[in-house]
């Protein structure tokens, strides 16, 4: 068989990964989505009462916990910290936009 050309048997099983992976994928945009209005309520509220976008010490509270969480769900800790990172660095960009 060529380098290129797959078995039908792993390609009908490749096929049926994929589909649970299209699922999963699509929960994570809907959470996405929940929490991103979430965190708009958040920012019209913190811009509203003139708090300062961000809170270092709920952040070091959430990666902790996200850490210890999972590490019982055996994914890698640092990419846990570093996903919630890239989503809350997203989330005060918001926030300052909401200061005006
Ligand atoms: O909880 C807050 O105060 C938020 O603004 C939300 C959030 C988050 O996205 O989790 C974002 C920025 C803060 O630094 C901390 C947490």
């Amino acid at each position: 068989m060529a380098h290129n050309e797959m078995d039908p048997e792993v390609a009908v099983e490749l096929a049926g990964i994929r589909e649970s992976i299209d699922n999963i994928d699509a929960a994570l945009i809907h959470m996405l989505a929940e929490r991103f209005k979430f965190t708009q309520k958040v920012g019209k509220l913190k811009a509203s009462n003139d708090l300062p976008p961000s809170d270092p010490a709920r952040e070091a509270r959430q990666v902790a916990r996200l850490r210890a969480l999972a590490e019982e769900a055996n994914l890698d800790p640092t990419f846990a910290e570093k996903w919630f990172r890239f989503v809350v660095e997203e989330v005060i960009h918001h926030h300052e936009q909401a200061r005006g």
